[in-house]
């Protein structure tokens, strides 16, 4: 992924937001941080990976890929909170031992080490967790790319609709 890029989009994206709002000197974190778990309880809905009660299929791809890169948004954003940007990220995106729920679980799990950590060592697990589960989810990077810019340019036009 072209990180570099990606983080570049983000900031003005995100300084876009503020601006409108008024946040500029608000510290934003915990509600980034919220707001990713809300996104990813809802990645999770879309793929009704853990719905062992019922028989309905889960969302279109591009319905889930859209979910999916609402998470990529806030994991962004929240790098950016951490000055992460400016650095070098390596992201080494290996096959996930574990099923697409227990991915979810490990998800969460990693956020709640990285809000509490704040530091790049959690960050970068955190990221690369949520890249293996683009992977089981069938997602390429260049879907991914895709998608973002997509919504990326969504979230402007939300923002300039009053959203
Ligand atoms: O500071 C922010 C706040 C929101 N979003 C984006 C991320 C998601 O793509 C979208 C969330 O929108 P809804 O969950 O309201 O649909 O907004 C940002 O990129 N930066």
């Amino acid at each position: 992924m072209q990180l570099e890029k990606l983080f570049q989009m983000q900031k003005a994206l995100d300084a876009y937001i503020e601006e409108m709002h008024g946040l500029q000197d608000e510290d934003l974190f915990n509600r980034k941080i919220l707001a990713l778990l809300v996104e990813i309880g809802e990645l999770a809905n879309e793929t009704r990976c853990f719905k062992f009660w019922s028989v309905k299929p889960s969302s279109a791809k591009e319905v889930i890929l859209e979910e999916f890169v609402d998470g990529v948004h806030f994991i962004l954003s929240l790098g950016i909170e951490c000055g992460f940007d400016g650095q070098q990220i390596e992201l080494n995106v290996h096959t996930s031992s574990l099923d697409v729920t227990g991915q979810f679980l490990r998800i969460y799990e990693l956020i709640s080490i990285f809000q509490k950590a704040k530091n790049l060592m959690s960050y970068k697990e955190l990221f690369e967790a949520y890249l293996q589960l683009a992977d089981q989810l069938g997602f390429s990077q260049l879907e991914m790319e895709q998608a973002y810019f997509q919504k990326n340019e969504v979230n402007y036009q939300r923002q300039q609709n009053n959203y």
